[in-house]
């Protein structure tokens, strides 16, 4: 399978030669889908336009080719949409107020701004109301496991971490840089991570590689005051966990009773094996590139090592198709073309499929669709996307809001069960058990369920409006008795 882009051919058509007509079919047979025209200079015997034309982004050259082979038609420009949303970057720093004179430049800037300096040096925690680290998130790469495109370094990792910003701001009005490092080495990434915390509210860890991944996180965890959150671990269980009791709710199966098959033991895999046990599954086998993983084992890598001893009760061996006979559900945060249409055939009646790696799911949806009940992707462009961009931006803005000190398990089960209640009953079937991030009931209900969870396992250290009165407070009491108020 392959992604499907936009391009903008810019085209010279000399009409005494060829009709546009003749071009378009030509751009058809090649696989493109014509899907707006331009006129740029329209002469006597020589027209310039530019086509959008949808394709395959595989068969961009071979459309180029077949309209160049074309007598009397010229390719003299390509714009692909994509690489055009990318130019000079997807975001930016804009002031909140302009500095239109003398005055306004000596209050944001010296002499005033030294004033604020010193309040706090004063008292540190200050920073929150004088800075713009309340509401500030860093997005923090190594670069070594971008979506599944693996070890791609930082600078080739920037696009995905300013779309994390992006979504971060559009979503839950969360400001967030990216910050893509040249160093894969894990003291040096705690050291440059804990020295930059300052400035930031909170920190998302992001396709950082595992087994590294773990101990990155744990020990900032630890060690920082603000939370820290690895969204290809927790984001990915959490909407994993949403879509799972939505399927389940319906194909009418219970989450104690189910078998599944999780393929992929690195971050996303391992976390969302941890999420699956909390919400009450007993049998999972972990399967990895050496094949299902088995308690025991020796597999000299401590995160295969840790899920082995936890799965796999029946001690089944053998690759994928061996093991996910009987499976009710398959979950795959691997790569692509890891699942068979045969695989499938294997599965328990009302097979779930959860095939989450990006940008290729492990099977082509549409060569899995016939043999499954329910299908989720983590792609924008198919229904049932199960991907970490429902969870994150409300993550935060309810940890941000409510100043919790870390994202502990009830905050992401919160949030899980949050996203999943969005659903009705009445709506819910194959191709709707999770909402889209783009349902505007998401980020409120899953901060709104993060700040109860936050305020109620004693972790939120500001009391956000909604619980200073009337029927919250309750939830103010709580936090009284349980943080430092600033
Ligand atoms: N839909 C979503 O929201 C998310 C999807 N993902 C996707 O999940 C995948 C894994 O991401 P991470 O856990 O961060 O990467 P990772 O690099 O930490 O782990 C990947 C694991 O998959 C295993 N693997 C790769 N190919 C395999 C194969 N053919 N058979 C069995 N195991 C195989 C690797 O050995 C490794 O243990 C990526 O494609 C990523 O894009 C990750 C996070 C969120
Ligand atoms: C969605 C995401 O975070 C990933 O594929 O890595
Ligand atoms: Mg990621």
């Amino acid at each position: 399978m392959s992604i499907t882009t936009s391009m903008i051919l810019r085209i010279e058509i000399d009409k005494s030669l060829i009709t546009f007509g003749e071009v378009a079919t030509a751009i058809h047979h090649a696989g493109g889908d014509l899907v707006a025209m331009d006129m740029i200079r329209a002469g006597k015997s020589v027209i310039v336009q530019d086509l959008t034309v949808q394709l395959n982004a595989e068969d961009d050259q071979q459309l180029i080719r077949a309209v160049n082979a074309l007598k009397g038609a010229r390719v003299v420009h390509v714009s692909d949409s994509t690489f055009l949303a990318h130019l000079g970057g997807k975001i930016q720093v804009t002031p909140k107020t302009p500095i239109k004179n003398r005055e306004d430049l000596s209050r944001v800037y010296t002499p005033g701004v030294a004033r604020v300096c010193m309040a706090i040096k004063e008292d540190p925690q200050k920073a929150y109301t004088l800075t713009a680290k309340r509401n500030t998130v860093a997005v923090i790469t190594d670069g070594t496991a971008v979506l599944g495109l693996g070890d791609i370094g930082p600078e080739a990792s920037m696009p995905v971490m300013e779309g994390k910003a992006m979504l971060f701001k559009q979503f839950a009005d969360v400001d967030a840089f990216p910050i893509c490092l040249q160093t894969k080495d894990t003291e040096e990434i705690l050291q440059i991570v804990k020295a930059i915390s300052p400035t930031f509210g909170g920190i998302n860890l992001e396709d950082i590689s595992s087994p590294r991944c773990f101990e990155i996180e744990r020990r900032l965890q630890e060690e920082l005051d603000i939370p820290v959150f690895h969204d290809d671990q927790h984001g990915t269980a959490v909407v994993l966990l949403a879509g799972l009791l939505n399927a389940l709710r319906l194909v009418g199966k219970s989450i104690e009773q189910i078998r599944v098959v999780v393929c992929g033991i690195g971050a996303a895999g391992a976390a969302c094996i941890g999420m699956l046990q909390a919400a009450g599954v007993r049998s999972i086998i972990a399967v990895d590139r050496c094949g299902a993983l088995v308690p025991g084992s020796a597999y000299g890598n401590p995160t295969l090592d840790r899920i082995a001893a936890i799965t796999n009760p029946e001690r089944r061996q053998g690759g994928l198709s061996e093991v996910i006979g009987g499976a009710d559900v398959f979950i795959g945060v691997s790569g692509p073309g890891v699942l068979k249409a045969s695989d499938l055939r294997l599965m328990a009646k009302d097979p779930i499929v959860f095939a989450m790696a990006n940008p290729e799911p492990e099977i082509d949806p549409e060569l899995a669709q016939p043999w499954v009940r329910v299908l989720a992707t983590g792609r924008s462009d198919y229904p049932n996307q199960i991907n970490n961009v429902l969870c994150f931006p409300g993550i935060f803005r309810g940890a941000l809001d409510c100043r919790a000190s870390c994202i502990n398990e009830e905050m992401k089960l919160a949030a899980a069960g949050a996203i999943a209640s969005i659903v009705m009953d009445e709506e819910l079937n194959e191709q709707y058990i999770i909402p889209s991030i783009f349902n505007d009931k998401v980020v409120p209900r899953v901060r709104d369920a993060v700040v109860e969870a936050a305020v109620r396992t004693g972790v939120a250290r500001r009391i956000p409006p909604e619980y200073q009165s009337g029927e919250n407070a309750r939830g103010s009491q709580l936090l009284q008795e349980n943080m430092l108020m600033y």
